[in-house]
C-alpha cells in the first residue's frame, strides 16, 4: 500500500471514530523508534460483549476448577470496584484502598491454593476476549520489531495464558505485572516482588521498565490504557520525547469524560475495538522513518 493510501485509510477511521485529539501532531511525531505501553484488563481485552462483562485476568480466576464457593472474592470486587472508578474520589484517596483490596484478594487466592496446571483450562473455559481487530495490532508490531510492553496490575500468568491462547504472545512483547509464585508441587504459595494496584504503576514502572532495554531504546510512545493511573505507565523510560496516550472509557461514561479528555490525547468511548490504535500503528509503521 502506498504512503498516501495509509494516510487515506488512517483520517477515514479517525473520522468514523469521531474522537477528540487534544495534539493531532504528536501522531507525527511518534513515527521515529516508537514503541507501544499498553494496560491489558479492559484495554487490550474488551469491556463488554452482547451486553455481559467480559472476565477481567482476576475475574478469570473464579472458576470452581480454581477456588471454592464460600471465596468472597465476588464481594470484595463489588465493595471495590466502584471506589476504583468513582469519579468523585482522589487518586490518593483511592490509594490506600487499592492496596487492602489487592492485598485480600492476593491472600484469598493464597488461602484457595490454586493450581498452576489449571490455570490454561481456567482460561479455556472463561469468556475471556481481547479486543476486536486485536490480531491485526499484535502481529503487525511483532512484524515490524516494535517492542509492545504490557503492563498489568492484573495476574500475570493468567494474561500470558490469555495472550497465548489466542496466538499473539509474540517475542516483541515484555509483560510487567502481578506474578504468582508456586511452590514444588505446583500450588500458590505466594505474589512475586511488589504488589501493583491501579494507580501504583509509576513504582512498577521504575522499578521493571528501567532494566528492559527494548524500552529504554524507543523514545516515542504509544501507551494505551483504561484509566486514569495507567498515565503513568511510561515513566520508567528514561528519556521519552513524544507520548501519544489513548483512554478507552468503557464505564461511568459522563461522570468521568471530562477528566479523561483533560487528561489522555485521545478518548475512545464505548469502543470495543482496537480500530484507532491499528490506524495509528499502521501510519507509524507506513513512514520510512520508523524502522
Ligand atoms: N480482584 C480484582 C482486582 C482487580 N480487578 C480489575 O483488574 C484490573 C487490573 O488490571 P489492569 O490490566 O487493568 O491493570 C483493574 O482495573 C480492576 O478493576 C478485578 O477485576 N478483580
Amino acid at each position: 500500500m502506498s504512503k498516501n493510501e495509509t494516510d487515506i485509510i488512517f483520517i477515514l477511521v479517525l473520522k468514523r471514530h469521531q474522537f477528540m485529539v487534544k495534539d493531532p501532531y504528536l501522531i507525527l511525531l511518534i513515527i521515529l523508534f516508537p514503541q507501544v505501553i499498553s494496560d491489558f484488563d479492559m484495554t487490550l481485552t474488551r469491556f463488554a460483549h452482547n451486553g455481559m462483562r467480559v472476565p477481567t485476568t482476576h475475574n478469570i480466576l473464579d472458576n470452581r476448577l480454581l477456588i471454592n464457593e464460600d471465596c468472597t472474592k465476588k464481594e470484595l470486587l463489588n465493595t471495590y470496584y466502584p471506589i476504583e472508578i468513582d469519579a468523585g474520589r482522589s487518586t490518593e484517596e483511592k490509594l490506600p484502598l487499592m492496596v487492602e483490596w489487592w492485598t485480600k484478594v492476593h491472600e484469598l487466592l493464597i488461602d484457595q491454593r490454586i493450581r498452576k496446571d489449571m490455570l490454561a483450562r481456567a482460561v479455556k473455559e472463561s469468556s475471556a476476549m481481547l479486543r476486536e481487530g486485536y490480531k491485526v495490532f499484535f502481529d503487525h508490531l511483532a512484524e515490524h520489531h516494535i517492542p509492545l510492553l504490557i503492563f498489568s496490575a492484573g495476574v500475570g500468568d493468567v494474561l500470558e495464558e490469555v495472550i497465548r491462547q489466542n496466538h499473539v504472545f509474540h517475542p516483541n512483547i515484555n509483560i510487567i505485572s502481578n506474578y504468582m509464585d508456586f511452590d514444588h508441587t505446583g500450588v500458590l504459595q505466594a505474589f512475586k516482588g511488589q504488589l501493583i494496584h491501579t494507580f501504583n504503576k509509576r513504582q512498577g514502572a521504575l522499578s521493571h521498565a528501567a532494566h528492559l532495554r527494548q524500552v529504554q531504546d524507543r523514545p516515542n510512545v504509544l501507551l494505551l490504557g483504561d484509566s486514569l493511573g495507567d498515565l503513568t505507565m511510561a515513566d520508567g523510560v528514561t528519556d521519552t520525547h513524544n507520548i501519544l496516550t489513548i483512554g478507552f472509557l468503557n464505564d461511568q461514561v459522563e461522570e468521568r469524560k471530562e477528566s479523561y479528555i483533560n487528561s489522555f490525547d485521545i478518548v475512545l468511548v464505548k469502543d470495543e475495538t482496537m480500530d484507532i490504535p491499528n490506524a495509528i500503528v499502521k501510519y507509524v509503521t507506513s513512514s520510512r522513518y520508523s524502522k
